[in-house]
């Protein structure tokens, strides 16, 4: 073997030993230590001391594999091997370091390696290992900044979830504010659209009556012109709470329907129920004696339609409001303030 062919020789001997070495390392296999000299030196990638023997080497390795103990992929970009004298060779390795770690920001480091090899007793050992990764964040005990790492990642994730609590808040205070009439503070047209439905369908189911009153304020142009449009706010402010007084069975629902009119749904009341409440309703308005100058009685009054239905298959929401809007619009006919009930 002549010269070159025995340098070729020995740098294919080097470069499977560094790919064996690569090997055990990326597999977290412990045997790896056997190729250290005792004359070690080394660098950890996130160390900040110089390592000055074998068993402490051997220690951190033992560390490093402890730290993370599932396989590693190693991506190499480049790769070098340097003849420095006939018994040491250098091998310089850029590469990819892929940690089986959950957060994934280890995932990409980017690794330089220098490894020396020397012949010890006709055997090539490793007498010197620099690596050096970018770890800025190693704590004493670390080969690899796991715990950093895992901090951030739950300091990141209680942000997240406190976002996530926050928008919640926020859906929850913008889907009570769209289901609320800004006047009054009780369920507007949409919200009662909505609940109706779900009423309508429940008595279909079960074959209970469903109760609906209408009311709208009598002669209210008149109180607007005469006390002022804030005045006729304030009324409408007040006529929602006392019917939110008079109205407190679990299930029914008191809404705005809009402008001057309000209305009340009774699930499982039949007429001669709704009717009692409709006139509780009444007598309650009247106890409030909101002054009106321009209606006979002197103070403000609702007009009243009540109907009751329990609903087939063919029926739909719109019978029983028409049924409600009629004996409305019958009461308003016979004289304001009073309630009248709907046919059955
Ligand atoms: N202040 C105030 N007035 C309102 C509001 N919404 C509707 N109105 C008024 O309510 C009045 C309703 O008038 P009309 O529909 O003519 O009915 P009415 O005068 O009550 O007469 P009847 O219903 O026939 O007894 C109008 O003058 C509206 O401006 C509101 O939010 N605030």
């Amino acid at each position: 073997m002549n010269t070159k062919d025995a340098q070729t020789a020995r740098q294919q001997r080097i470069r499977s030993l560094f790919d064996e070495y690569i090997e055990m390392y990326s597999s977290r296999d412990d045997r790896l230590t056997a190729r250290f000299s005792s004359n070690f030196s080394g660098y950890t990638g996130g160390g900040d001391f110089l390592v000055k023997d074998c068993a402490e080497w051997q220690k951190i390795t033992r560390q490093d594999f402890a730290q993370v103990p599932g396989r590693l992929r190693i991506e190499m970009l480049d790769l070098s091997l340097q003849d420095i004298s006939d018994d040491v060779v250098v091998v310089a390795a850029f590469f990819h370091i892929h940690l089986p770690v959950p957060d994934q920001i280890l995932s990409r480091e980017t690794a330089r390696l220098v490894l020396i090899f020397r012949i010890e007793d006709a055997d090539w050992k490793i007498v010197h290992s620099g690596i050096s990764i970018p770890y800025h964040l190693v704590e004493s005990g670390e080969v690899y900044p796991l715990k950093g790492l895992h901090e951030r990642n739950s300091q990141l994730e209680t942000l997240v979830e406190a976002r996530t609590r926050e928008l919640e808040e926020a859906n929850l205070k913008l889907e009570l504010l769209s289901n609320t009439d800004g006047l009054t503070g009780i369920a507007n047209r949409r919200s009662f659209d909505h609940v109706f439905l779900q009423e309508w369908q429940r008595a279909q189911r079960s074959g209970n009556p469903l109760a609906l009153i209408m009311l709208d304020v009598d002669h209210f142009k008149l109180f607007n012109d005469r006390y002022g449009h804030l005045v006729g706010d304030d009324c409408l402010r007040s006529l929602a709470q006392v019917l939110l007084k008079e109205v407190r069975r679990s299930g029914e629902l008191v809404a705005r329907y809009g402008g001057e009119e309000f209305v009340v749904l009774l699930p499982d009341s039949d007429l001669h129920a709704a009717a009692d409440t409709a006139r509780r309703i009444q007598e309650a308005v009247r106890a409030l004696a909101i002054p009106h100058a321009d209606v006979p009685s002197w103070i403000v009054s609702f007009s009243l339609g009540v109907a009751s239905l329990t609903p087939n298959r063919e029926q739909v929401p719109d019978d029983l409001l028409s049924k409600a809007d009629a004996a409305l619009y019958h009461a308003k006919n016979l004289g304001r303030d009073r309630v009248e009930l709907a046919p059955l």
